[in-house]
């Protein structure tokens, strides 16, 4: 403490009073020598009385407030002089007290000096407290006043704006600020309206998301820019798998809903047509299961940029899970045009695909539904395309169909079916008809062809024509096939024990049985269970079947000959046929299709088919069946040309056993 005073007597008194509160207190007897104490100690409080020789009191307390702001001064002063007091208190003063001072009132001034000290140290130590805060955080802060003047920057601010604080403070912020247009709209709205107001910005010279807040303060606004980049990015993390199939990076479900519900409403509006196209690839599942989900994974990535380079950017193509995938088209003018896209599709997915050494060929089934036609819900669409995909599946896959409505019930009737069929075949309710085959020379019985019934509960007795198809479709046909096998060697082995007729027996092979089966264990094996010789036994396959890879073909039909089975080719000259590789089918016998036979007798261009598949297999060495003989005619028309052997209604319908056996009886066997 520093007490000024130039006279001796009230210095006396006041520094009996203040050396009571104070430890150490100087004195001086006027502004000159006060000012000299103060340099030298700088106390933290000053009582001085103002007029005073040498230097006044007021002059004094300006000197000392220039260097120390933070000192309290006290003024002691004559009562009345107002004038005085004022400029003291411009100078910075905490309190006066007037003379005579009483020990009452000076300690009620040196209380309330206290306590402005404690305050304003407190204050100091906030100050610093928050300086340390905001230097600290990560964060950018700074704040304006009124006139858009920067008068707080931390050290985060001064790299964002890439300046100095010393280059900022006091400068206006427009002259700095390159900010997006609306976060330059939310400063000016906050500055106005002195609230709160937060926007997010991107910064696309930082390539930095901001997190920008700004609080009133005092007139104008303190902003804080928080780097929220990482947060965007996760956001956009999240927001990708909730809308995005990682795997192929294409439009998920989810995506793929919500565009279709908005290309639906804007078809509508511009009465333009869009398309649903459902695609799956065909056979997936053997490829996963054979080479492994990797090379899985690889191909469906690979299918999907295919589709994305094929169609046009503002085409969503999408992947619903596991191999199918979505195509929408919007509002093309010309429907038509869609047998040109799907064709490059399927071009497209039909190119080889090499991926680690396997040189690997893709085919799709696609469906097609348009839309308001066919649908006006994202689930109607998907569900008829879904549709028309299972139809192109059952066409024989790599291809496409139009959804049309009576396919709905066609598909529930197909479910059904399958259903019945997979339940049929775990309890054996099928039977064998045989249809005779006959020497059409002496009309004896020389075998039988075993044709198969599914003895369905509620349709009675279903004609294979029906069923066939579907077993082939579900891979039913494996376990279908090995029962008939089996169960027409079992026949013709009783047939043989109880008769002397050297018969065959002859059974149908299913394209997915000669091609995907152990065909020549499981031959082998009915054979052997059965206990039948293999030369009593034929199995019948169509051209189309083996001319598929001819030589893999060969390489099975040698084995099963071998074996001493015979072979026959069915509905002959109705399919592709390659007599090079015909020549090399190690065969017995060649079936004339029925549908040459019908009108044998009637149509020229048959009846020369007929004759000439007749020459043909004789030149050959073959055997020669006609099949579907219903009259006299006929059967005289194929016997003039030399074929030996007739089957058809005219000498039999496919009929139970115990019915066939009478037949064997009969006086021509
Ligand atoms: N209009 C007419 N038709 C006659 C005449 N004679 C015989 N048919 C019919 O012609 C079909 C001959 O069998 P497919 O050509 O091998 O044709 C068979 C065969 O491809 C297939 N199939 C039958 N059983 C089996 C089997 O066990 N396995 C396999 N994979 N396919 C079978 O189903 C097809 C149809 O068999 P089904 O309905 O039994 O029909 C039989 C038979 O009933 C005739 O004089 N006139």
């Amino acid at each position: 403490m520093l007490c000024v005073d130039d006279d001796a007597a009230s210095r006396t008194l006041l520094l009996r009073i203040l050396e009571q509160r104070f430890a150490r207190v100087l004195a001086a007897k006027d502004g000159a020598e006060g000012l000299d104490l103060f340099r030298r100690h700088g106390p933290a409080f000053v009582i001085t009385d103002i007029q005073m020789p040498v230097m006044d009191g007021i002059a004094m307390a300006r000197a000392i407030k220039a260097e120390a702001p933070a000192t309290h001064i006290i003024i002691t002063t004559s009562f009345g002089d107002a004038e005085l007091i004022l400029s003291a208190v411009d100078v910075g003063i905490v309190d006066y007290v007037v003379k005579p001072v009483s020990a009452e009132r000076l300690d009620a001034s040196l209380d309330k000096c206290l306590r402005i000290a404690t305050l304003e140290r407190r204050l100091r130590l906030e100050k610093v407290r928050t300086e340390s805060i905001l230097e600290s955080i990560g964060d950018a802060f700074f704040a304006l006043d009124k006139d858009w003047r920067f008068t707080y920057v931390n050290h985060r601010a001064e790299d964002h704006f890439r300046m100095r604080r010393t280059e900022l403070l006091g400068r206006g912020f427009q002259e700095v600020w390159k900010g997006p247009q609306d976060t330059q709209q939310a400063f000016e709205e906050a500055m106005r309206s002195q609230e709160k107001r937060s926007v997010e910005q991107f910064s696309e010279s930082l390539g930095i998301w901001h997190e920008v807040s700004i609080f009133p303060l005092d007139g104008g606004i303190s902003v804080y820019l928080r780097d929220v980049t990482e947060r965007k990015r996760h956001e956009d993390e999240i927001r990708f798998l909730a809308f995005y199939d990682p795997l192929t990076e294409l439009p998920n479900r989810t995506l793929l809903k919500e565009r279709l519900a908005s290309a639906i409403t804007r078809c509508k509006r511009s009465g333009q047509r869009g398309a649903v196209l459902f695609l799956d690839l065909d056979r997936f599942k053997n490829i996963n299961d054979s080479l492994g989900h990797e090379v899985g994974d690889l191909i469906l990535k690979e299918v999907a940029q295919r589709l994305r380079t094929t169609l046009r950017d503002s085409d969503t193509v999408a992947r619903l899970g596991g191999d199918e995938f979505i195509i929408l088209l919007e509002e093309f003018s010309h429907p038509e045009n869609i047998h040109s896209i799907t064709h490059r599709l399927l071009f497209s997915l039909a190119q080889e695909i090499a991926l680690q050494g396997y040189s690997l060929h893709i085919t799709c089934s696609i469906g097609i539904s348009f839309f308001p036609t066919d649908g006006e819900t994202v689930e109607d669409l998907l569900k008829a395309s879904d549709t028309a995909m299972y139809f192109s599946k059952s066409k024989g896959r790599n291809t496409y169909q139009f959804y049309s409505a009576d396919m709905n019930s066609k598909t529930l009737r197909y479910l059904e079916m399958e259903n019945a069929l997979r339940k049929s075949i775990q309890n054996q309710d099928f039977l064998l008809h045989f249809q005779p085959q006959v020497d059409l020379r002496t009309r004896a019985v020389i075998g039988f062809e075993a044709l198969v019934r599914w003895r369905h509960p509620e349709l009675g007795l279903v004609p294979p024509d029906e069923f066939i198809p579907l077993a082939e479709e579900t891979g039913l046909i494996l376990l279908l096939g090995d029962w008939v096998l089996e169960s027409a060697c079992r026949q013709a082995r009783a047939w043989l024990d109880r008769h002397t007729t050297p018969l065959h027996v002859a059974v149908n092979l299913s394209s997915r049985q000669f091609w995907q089966g152990d065909l020549v264990d499981s031959i082998a094996s009915g054979l052997t269970r059965s206990g039948l010789p293999a030369q009593h036994l034929e199995l019948e396959i169509t051209e189309s079947m083996v001319m598929r890879e001819a030589d893999v073909a060969i390489g099975k039909m040698r084995e099963l000959a071998d074996m001493g089975v015979r072979l026959s080719i069915d509905d002959f000259g109705t399919g592709y046929s390659s007599l090079a590789a015909l020549r090399q089918f190690p065969i017995h016998t060649l079936k004339i299709d029925k549908s040459f036979v019908r009108e044998v007798t009637t149509n020229a261009n048959d009846a020369a088919i007929a004759a000439s598949i007749v020459a043909l297999a004789h030149t050959m060495n073959l055997l020669v069946v006609a099949e579907g003989i219903e009259g006299e005619e006929q059967a005289a028309f194929l016997l003039g040309k030399g074929c030996e052997i007739g089957q058809g209604y005219l000498f039999g319908k496919p009929m139970p056993s115990h019915e066939a056996e009478v037949m064997l009886c009969g006086p021509q066997s």
